[in-house]
């Protein structure tokens, strides 16, 4: 797959206004933390928060931490059957990061940990400030730019981790707070034995 365009899907305004003023106000009480990670010998903590919630079983790991899920919260779980109904989009945890203002980031990476059903597509939904999301080839280099806004879904089909990157670089002109949830397809067990 050598494409010059990634396999994605952008659906703006997925969610309603009201949608999303529910999704806001639970998300307020999700215990976001700020984890600390290894990056070649070197701790740091990450510039963002995060929680992470799924299905019994449903662990992941992020640099070299496991860590368990957490109940599915009430507006959270209708989220994911939405997903499920409108797009016949299955998962079994979802990821929430939380970025305070434009300071706050992610690096370049795919999502292709070996705890991810190999294959599977991932559902990103923003809340909040709108971000630039980038994605680049990992050969090619070619870069594409979405600008992701409130209540946005964005689809990464089957396949896209293993040939494209993404990232959320800074914007310090930004102010204002974004939610991500990135809703997996988890192998349940995959760390309990
Ligand atoms: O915040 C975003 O839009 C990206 C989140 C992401 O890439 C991830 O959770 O792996
Ligand atoms: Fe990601």
């Amino acid at each position: 797959m050598d494409s010059l365009l990634p396999p994605v899907t952008h659906i703006e305004q997925f969610l309603s206004a009201k949608q999303q003023q529910l999704l806001m106000k639970e998300v307020v009480s999700y215990p976001l933390e700020r984890v600390e990670i290894e990056v070649y010998g070197k701790k740091h903590l990450i510039p963002r928060t995060q929680a992470w919630f799924g299905d019994p079983g449903c662990d992941y790991r992020f640099s070299k931490l496991q860590i368990s899920p957490l109940p599915w919260p009430a507006v959270l779980s209708r989220l994911r059957h939405k997903l499920r109904v409108d797009h016949h989009f299955d998962s079994n945890a979802v990821l929430v990061n939380y970025y305070a203002n434009g300071h706050d980031c992610m690096g370049w990476h795919s999502d292709d940990e070996p705890e991810i059903v190999s294959g599977s597509a991932i559902a990103s939904v923003t809340l909040g400030a709108e971000r630039d999301f980038v994605v680049r080839h990992k050969h090619n280099h070619n870069k594409v730019n979405f600008a992701l806004g409130s209540g946005d879904l964005l689809i990464m089909h089957a396949g896209m981790q293993q040939v494209w990157q993404h990232g959320l670089p800074k914007r310090l002109k930004v102010t204002e707070p974004r939610v991500n949830f990135t809703f997996r397809q988890i192998v349940a067990g995959f760390y309990s034995r």
